[in-house]
């Protein structure tokens, strides 16, 4: 149960005296160098770790996006991670341009059997650690201080023999202080300085000194504070890579890895989508793409990111949320009207210049760029409006409705959306605009029609074969223009209607193309739409004033289903 007042079980973290931190005035101008810890942090953390073929294909993959750094796994702690980096060395599978990085403890046998595995490797990263925060020193470790800088330095000692032991490898040595985000700050950079001693990197060779957050405990400008303040204080800062390695337990890993690069950190351990420990590793994709969104590449290829969601959900056998940043299934998708109705305009606007700055409402970034596409971004339930209904039927149908009419069709989907309780597809708002508009050919129904013009006049003339229930009537009308005249000829049929609106236009192309026309009339003092489709723009228009027809008679004499042309003189 949660307590009253948690003050008596949890303490505040001790915030960093820092008066003068120079990191909020940073902006990052280029990527940090990233590597991918999937294979060894994110493996470690999963229900069924990879066997080997998955091994294979998340390197294969993580090898494409465009990692130089990859942690392989654990190889003195896995017969599979010894075997799996054999593999690599043997078969020579790793590109010249990667250097794979292994983790150890800090403890000799466990060093002997990491070289072991790293034998013949071009080159790799020797990542060694050992837990510093006080807990630790005193529960896990029981060791202090002093102590614990021994366990650190005696394995760098043996590490950089076995390393000069084997020239024909290029060697990068990595030093870790687990739990750096709750060790004293001065305790972190006396320890790191002691391995620095011991190792004796130079600017040309430098060491990668990674501060993990292991476990997240304090907001993310707390972790900058630490990292500046690391920066600051150690020895020898041009001659280390300041790596940094944010967990998630708060949900701000993202945000923390953000800020310690503003406050320094050359370097960011993350995994794909974030899987880890607990709630996971920063997650680079997002890292990567919030980047990218600056207007700063990222130096990893995400361009088809659908592909390679699947991929790490079938190595990690964890599936990745419909909401994560850039990728989940519905991130480029909006179901609420009026999110729907302000990227529609976006994306008219966007078709106009194509070439300008990215400015779509609601969208941080196109979604052509990562291999999605602008279909599924607009999708239509409940809560839509007439915006994404109008949408859908453009897009993929070709037909713009014009405004007040597509006020009208969206009550019409709306009805069948509250009916369903649903997701309505594009196919299925198709078939209700059809069975609204476009099927409504009874009792009236236009058969065929012919126009002709005296020489030297404006006016044409319509003959035109509509039928009205079971006959067949000719009418006549002469006018300014076919509809005009085809108007008249209702009238002297006895069909009084008035357009009050017109709108036309072509669907498709080539031969193919069809005209669509939308009327808006009156009859018998009411307003209806409606809308016709054919190969010629004189019959759409005048299919379009037929099915209005139809539509009115249908809803206004529904009491009276016998209703004959006579009931609208
Ligand atoms: C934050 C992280 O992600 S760190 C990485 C964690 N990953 C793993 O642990 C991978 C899987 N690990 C394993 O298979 C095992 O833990 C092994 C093979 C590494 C070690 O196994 P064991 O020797 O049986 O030790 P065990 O697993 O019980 O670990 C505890 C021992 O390691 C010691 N230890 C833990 N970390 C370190 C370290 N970095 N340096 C030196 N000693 C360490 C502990 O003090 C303890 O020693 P003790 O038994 O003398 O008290
Ligand atoms: C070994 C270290 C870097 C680690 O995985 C962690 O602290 O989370």
């Amino acid at each position: 149960m949660m307590l009253p007042d948690p003050s008596i079980k949890y303490r505040p973290f001790v915030a960093v005296d820092l008066p003068d931190r120079q990191w909020p005035n940073q902006r990052i101008t280029h990527p940090p160098v990233w590597c991918s810890v999937d294979m060894r942090d994110g493996n470690q953390a999963l229900i069924d770790p990879m066997d080997l073929e998955r091994k294979r294909r998340f390197f294969e993959m993580l090898v494409k996006i465009g990692f130089k750094e990859i942690e392989v796994g654990f190889p003195s702690a896995s017969q599979i991670d010894f075997d799996y980096v054999r593999e690599l060395i043997d078969n020579d599978l790793v590109p010249d341009d990667v250097s794979i990085q292994v983790l150890t403890q800090a403890r000799p046998h466990l060093i002997e059997r990491t070289f072991e595995a790293l034998k013949g490797a071009r080159k790799a990263i020797v990542h060694v650690y050992n837990a510093t925060d006080p807990v630790f020193r005193r529960v896990v470790f029981n060791v202090d201080k002093p102590q614990c800088i021994k366990i650190a330095t005696d394995a760098t000692e043996l590490i950089k023999q076995r390393m000069a032991e084997h020239p024909e490898t290029d060697w990068t040595f990595q030093y870790s202080p687990e739990l750096f985000t709750s060790t004293e700050l001065d305790f972190a950079v006396e320890i790191v300085d002691a391995v620095a001693a011991s190792y004796e990197p130079t600017p040309d060779k430098p060491m990668i000194v990674n501060l993990p957050a292991t476990v997240e405990i304090a907001t993310p400008n707390n972790y900058a504070d630490q990292i500046e303040w690391f920066c600051r204080h150690v020895a020898n800062r041009d001659s280390l890579v300041v790596s940094v390695h944010p967990h998630n337990d708060r949900g701000t890993g993202v945000a923390a890895a953000e800020l310690a690069v503003m406050a320094g950190a050359d370097r960011v351990e993350g995994t794909l989508f974030g899987n880890g420990e607990r709630t996971g590793n920063v997650d680079i994709v997002t890292l990567a793409m919030n980047l990218y969104t600056q207007g700063v590449h990222p130096q990893l290829d995400f361009s088809n990111i659908t592909p390679i969601m699947r991929e790490v959900e079938h190595c990690n056998q964890l599936p990745v949320h419909p909401r994560h940043p850039y990728v989940g299934d519905l991130v480029f998708t909006a179901f609420s009207g009026s999110h729907q109705d302000a990227i529609k305009k976006g994306m008219t606007e966007r078709r106009q210049h194509p070439d300008a700055m990215w400015a779509v409402p609601y969208l941080p970034i196109d979604p052509l760029d990562v291999g999605r596409s602008y279909e599924a971004v607009i999708r239509v339930n409940s809560q839509s409006g007439k915006g994404g209904v109008a949408y859908l039927l453009e897009e993929e149908h070709g037909i713009e409705l014009p405004r007040r009419l597509s006020i009208e069709f969206s009550q019409v989907v709306q009805e069948v959306a509250e009916r369903t309780g649903k997701e309505i597809t594009s196919q299925m708002i198709y078939q209700a605009f059809a069975d609204e508009y476009l099927d409504r050919t009874s009792p009236y129904a236009l058969v065929n029609h012919r126009l002709s013009s005296e020489p030297d006049s404006p006016r044409v003339h319509l003959e035109a074969v509509i039928e009205d229930r079971d006959s067949r009537e000719t009418l006549h009308g002469t006018a300014n223009g076919p509809l005009a005249a085809f108007i008249k000829a209702l009238g002297a049929h006895g069909l009084n209607i008035e357009i009050i609106d017109y709108h036309e236009h072509s669907r498709g192309q080539g031969a193919e193309a069809e005209a669509i026309a939308y009327v808006e009339v009156r009859i018998d003092d009411k307003a209806v739409f409606g809308v016709g489709i054919d190969e010629s723009i004189t019959s759409a228009s005048m299919k379009a004033v037929m099915g209005a027809l139809n539509r009115h008679l249908a809803t206004h004499t529904e009491a009276a289903p016998n209703v004959t042309a006579d009931t609208l003189k």
